[in-house]
């Protein structure tokens, strides 16, 4: 088939029957909730985008094995060209959303696309293994589908390994194997968009402990399979609230979920990894599914901070405050942050590694520096927003109110911005601006920068780990050399 319309999206979201909880409501519909139908709308754009002869190049590539039309994101990149190919797909589709959907389908696509070209990492253990996860790259490809995935147990006592807790189910594990596969029960989290996906992939993420041998699998499911239940998280918004008052968080709410088995059966060919521990904990550093996947992070948090930059500056200069010093110095901190993690993302390009088996790769370390640096810079954009904007930012009136002629004339007279700039659209810059730095839905997407791809703090302390592993410090000794003391010089 190759590459979907929005319309095919739609109808699969419609064909489908997934258990899904929406504040104590069990949803009969995906599109009849308001709130889930938006996202479905907007990630159908991504998909029409494939097809719009504008992009169409720049989104997707002719499969060599199939002769059809795929997303870039299922491309084995082999030389920088083919980076820069992928990228351009990545960039397309943040562009579309400002960077604001982070599980766009691209991001699991890219996870799976590694899996695949990695399959003799899994091979090693189980020859069954990686044929499983071959013919399911291949299904998902050429059916153009959208997954979501969770990898991360819930938040229960963090000092205890799986089946160190209370429950020996609470965290995700295998009850028994059968002759048509396994049956799994438990909990995982946190499933970005899973609702409005196509279906659900399980894998590994390192920690598991001699005796977690029951937790160590990977899998993957529809998103509808009988037993899955979806528990989403309390909504962002209600889905109704007007474009004008709320013009990124009426389109952009990534519903996130608690995904629970209850006693699933997962078929044999849909198992890539179970029962091993080491297999479990070195799939993650093995597999490229880390530094794959940073690649379209990195793209599309660098959409995203740039985009903070610019409702910054828009709000900055709509009420001429950008006239001060201040002001200035801080927009310009905004926008050199852009820069450095654009100048990190080529860079992390051009010196890319390749692996023994041909498959290229953006520079890890590169790629784990804009990672480090995300959830410090952009946070700071929207401290940098609140800053700016103060108390206007709490002062907007609705779409409703400018519509009101008894209130109009005020509107228009006491939310005039400077010169050129009208009460409409500064009060519309502040909207923006609100969505991002005060509204939950911006808060979320704070903390999608810190946490979508595991603990900054711990990765941090790895990556200072890794540098003093191969790393001697050597200046150190060549700078006190000079000044010496002789018992020092003598040893
Ligand atoms: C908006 C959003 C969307 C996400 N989407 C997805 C998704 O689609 N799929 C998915 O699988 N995951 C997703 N994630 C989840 C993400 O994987 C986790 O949030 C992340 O891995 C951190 O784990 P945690 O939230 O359980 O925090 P924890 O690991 O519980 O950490 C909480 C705090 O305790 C500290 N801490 C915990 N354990 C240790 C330790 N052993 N040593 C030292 N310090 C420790 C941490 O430093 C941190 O400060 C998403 C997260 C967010 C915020
Ligand atoms: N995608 C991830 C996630 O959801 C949790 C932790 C790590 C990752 C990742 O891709 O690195």
């Amino acid at each position: 088939m190759g590459i979907r319309t929005g319309e095919q999206y739609i109808n699969a979201v419609k064909s489908r029957k997934p258990e899904v909880w929406l504040e104590g409501r069990k949803v009969e519909n995906i599109l009849d909730e308001p709130v889930l139908k938006q996202a479905v709308i907007e990630i159908a754009k991504l998909y029409d985008l494939q097809h719009d002869p504008e992009y169409q190049e720049q989104i997707t590539h002719i499969c060599e094995e199939t002769g059809e039309r795929v997303n870039n994101a299922f491309l084995v990149p082999r030389s920088y060209e083919d980076l820069i190919k992928r990228r351009t797909a990545f960039e397309a589709y943040a562009e579309a959303t400002f960077g604001l959907m982070g599980r766009s389908p691209d991001f699991l696509n890219v996870v799976l696309t590694s899996l695949y070209s990695n399959a003799h990492f899994l091979e090693k253990y189980n020859p069954q293994w990686g044929e499983n996860i071959r013919d399911y790259y291949k299904y998902i490809r050429d059916n153009d589908l959208f997954l979501t995935h969770a990898i991360v147990n819930p938040q229960n006592d963090r000092r205890k390994s799986s089946h160190e807790q209370k429950d020996m189910f609470t965290h995700l594990g295998v009850v028994e194997e059968t002759v048509d596969g396994l049956i799994v029960r438990g909990a995982k989290f946190l499933a970005t968009l899973a609702p409005v996906t196509d279906e659900v992939i399980i894998y590994t993420f390192p920690g598991f402990q001699p005796g977690d041998e029951r937790y160590a699998i990977s899998f993957a499911l529809p998103i509808d399979t009988p037993g899955l239940r979806i528990i989403c998280r309390e909504s962002m918004q209600d889905g109704k609230r007007p474009l004008f008052d709320h013009p990124l968080a009426s389109r952009f709410e990534e519903i996130d979920a608690l995904l629970v088995f209850k006693d699933v059966l997962i078929p044999w060919d849909r198992v890539f990894l179970y029962n091993n521990v080491e297999a479990a904990n070195l799939l993650y550093p093995k597999t490229g599914i880390a530094q794959q996947p940073s690649h379209q992070s990195a793209v599309r948090g660098l959409v995203k901070l740039q985009f903070a930059a610019e409702v910054a500056a828009r709000l900055a200069d709509s009420i001429g405050v950008d006239a001060y010093l201040h002001v200035q110095e801080k927009l310009g901190e905004l926008f050199q942050s852009v820069e450095t993690i654009r100048a990190l993302l080529h860079a992390a390009e051009y010196e890319y590694e390749t692996t023994p088996e041909g498959e290229v790769m953006p520079n890890g370390v590169t790629l784990e520096t804009i990672r480090g640096h995300m959830p410090n810079m952009y946070p700071r954009a929207i401290e940098v927003m609140q800053i700016l904007g103060a108390g206007g930012l709490l002062l907007s009136p609705t779409g409703a109110d400018f519509e009101s002629e008894e209130l109009r004339e005020d509107l228009d007279r006491y939310y005039v911005g400077r010169e050129g700039i009208s009460g409409v659209e500064r009060v519309s810059i502040f909207k923006l601006a609100w969505d991002l730095c005060g509204e939950a839905f911006g808060q979320r997407l704070l903390q999608y920068e810190r946490y979508y791809t595991g603990d900054p703090i711990r990765k941090k302390a790895i990556f200072y780990n890794n540098i003093k592993r191969n790393s001697k410090f050597d200046m150190v000794d060549e700078a006190l050399k000079v000044g010496q003391l002789k018992e020092l010089s003598n040893k």
